[in-house]
């Protein structure tokens, strides 16, 4: 189906979020939709899903305006969209949540069980999804629910296929995966529109890219630009993509972690016996997919869980009987994974979200009078560095789009002095120019001489911050490399991230490259 956006405005008070925005997505085009944070891509994604009534513009599918006054009207026009984060629930099967709110079925909305078994078997055959109707979501990898919203999609017979962010929770193998199946949908005639900051990506498989800034559409790039043009596309200036850091000259070591095992209620061991230290000046970045045990290991170092055994040691002092609010006024900075539950109060201002730690204490406040005045211009000050688009640091922190909610986090954190940084998937949903400035500022923290513990399941990013790397998988260490003797690259680390030993690794990732890793290969060769 063709999908074409005519001017489509948006408004939110004084802020134009969409201006004018024109896009026409052809049937069988994969259109990559490229911006900077606070660009105005969800916004016009939720127009085209019927989330929001767009100010201005007009929708048309083949041609023929359409008008949609809810997501049920877009959805029953053909269009689809998956979310990031899913609307999944955990207990249902496959073919439960396949079946679930299906709107043309009879009656309350629920598709019949033996239909939609028999649905998500034949979505499944024909794309080559390998998902079982039967299988219990809260059992399936991320990648395989992912499959399982695409699905769902496709069953409510989807010809629109809107992408947000899709691989950011993904491995590199599961995004290996989905480009696959990007690439059988688009041969079936289905239309994506991919949202993504990870330009790699967007040359591997995008047919067309727009780019947009500041609400408006600012040009087309072709899928054969470098990722550097994308970069300055995007942002408006030119960008550097590597991390520029002089060779790590780690002093003593600062914070051990001995020994430590964490289990959940249910007695699965999530943390299995895991020592490291991490020396002053140096970045450890702690690799793995998603769910191996980083999550609670970033936990149980600021205190948020406790640990079952073992022992953290920050410059000799044991951590435990400290709160967490203890621990972050002894100088641990912490970012965590997960922005919207742990890292920001949404019914908070801005300005207010920026003092969290720090609300009670001087210059903020004097015994119980906070003083708004420095509560203010520390927000001015700290937006201002961190580049935080905004209308005022005095609307709730739920109107930033969600790349400049994740600066706020990284503002308030690495703005005071701090003894350890803790960052769990720091660059999570940020663009390009961002990421650029939070990976410098990460880097002046450990010119500083402070330890730093970097949590990402992005490899590009392990690979550039890293002096040290560590791999989780199902709750252990799998190995630890240094980055200085340049024997690790993506195929090795996706491997230990899959639990397989250094060595073998190793030797496997000579005999196979990934599709990525393949890109990369190609966009080196003369
Ligand atoms: N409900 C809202 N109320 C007020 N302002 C909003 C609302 N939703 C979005 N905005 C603003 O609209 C602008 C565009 O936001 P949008 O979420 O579309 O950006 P984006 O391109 O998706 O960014 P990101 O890459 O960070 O996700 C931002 O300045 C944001 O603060």
């Amino acid at each position: 189906m063709k999908l074409e956006l005519q001017g489509i405005t948006k408004v939110f008070g004084p802020l134009v979020a969409n201006d004018h925005i024109d896009l026409v997505v052809q049937p069988g085009e994969i259109h990559a939709l490229l911006g900077e944070n606070g660009a105005g891509k969800s916004t016009l994604m939720n127009v085209l899903y019927g989330l929001y009534d767009p100010d201005g513009g007009h929708i048309l599918l083949d041609d023929e305006r359409v008008t949609f006054k809810g997501p049920g009207d877009a959805v029953a026009a053909g269009i689809g969209m998956v979310h990031q984060h899913f609307m999944l629930v955990p207990v249902f099967t496959v073919a439960e949540s396949v079946a679930l709110g299906y709107e043309p079925a009879g009656a309350g909305g629920i598709l019949k069980l033996d239909e939609a078994r028999r649905r998500v078997r034949e979505i499944s055959d024909r794309f080559g999804f390998h998902v079982d109707p039967d299988a219990l979501i809260e059992e399936l990898p991320v990648g395989v629910q992912q499959r399982v919203e695409i699905i769902k999609a496709l069953s409510r017979d989807a010809k629109v296929l809107i992408l947000d962010e899709p691989t950011a929770v993904l491995t590199p193998q599961e995004t290996d995966e989905l480009i696959g199946i990007m690439g059988e949908l688009k041969e079936a005639g289905t239309s994506i529109v991919f949202i993504t900051h990870k330009l790699r990506e967007v040359r591997a498989i995008a047919d067309r890219i727009t780019v947009i800034r500041r609400g408006k559409v600012v040009g087309e790039a072709r899928p054969s630009s470098t990722e550097t043009e994308l970069a300055s596309l995007m942002v408006g200036r030119s960008v550097s993509l590597t991390v520029q850091k002089e060779l790590a000259q780690p002093g003593e070591a600062r914070f051990r972690v001995e020994d430590l095992t964490v289990v959940a209620p249910n007695g699965t061991v999530l943390v299995d016996d895991v020592s490291f230290e991490v020396r002053s000046g140096e970045i450890l970045c702690i690799a793995g997919v998603q769910g191996n045990g980083q999550t609670e290991l970033a936990e149980v170092i600021l205190g948020l869980q406790e640990a079952d055994a073992g022992r953290l040691l920050l410059d000799g002092n044991d951590l435990r009987g400290r709160n967490v609010k203890q621990r972050l006024r002894s100088g641990i900075g912490f970012v965590p994974e997960d922005r919207s539950t742990d890292g920001v109060v949404a019914s908070f201002t801005i300005a207010e979200n920026l003092i969290l730690d720090l609300y009670d204490t001087a210059p903020f406040a004097s015994g119980i009078s906070m003083h708004p005045t420095e509560v203010g211009a520390n927000a001015e000050d700290r937006t201002q560095e961190f580049d935080v688009r905004y209308t005022s640091v005095q609307d709730p922190i739920s109107t930033l789009s969600g790349g400049n909610a994740q600066k706020v986090v990284l503002a308030r954190e690495m703005s005071r002095p701090l003894r350890l940084l803790v960052a769990s998937q720091p660059t999570r949903g940020l663009d390009v120019g961002s990421i650029e400035f939070v990976h410098k500022r990460i880097v002046q923290e450990r010119q500083n001489g402070t330890p730093v513990i970097i949590v990402s399941t992005e490899l590009d990013e392990v690979l550039n911050l890293g002096d040290r790397i560590a791999v989780m998988y199902r709750g252990r260490i799998v190995g630890i490399v240094d980055v200085a003797d340049g024997t690790v690259d993506r195929d090795v680390l996706g491997l230990m991230m899959a639990g397989v030993p250094l060595d073998e690794a190793r030797t496997q990732a000579a005999e196979h490259h990934s599709v990525l890793g393949q890109a990369d290969i190609e966009q080196e060769a003369p």
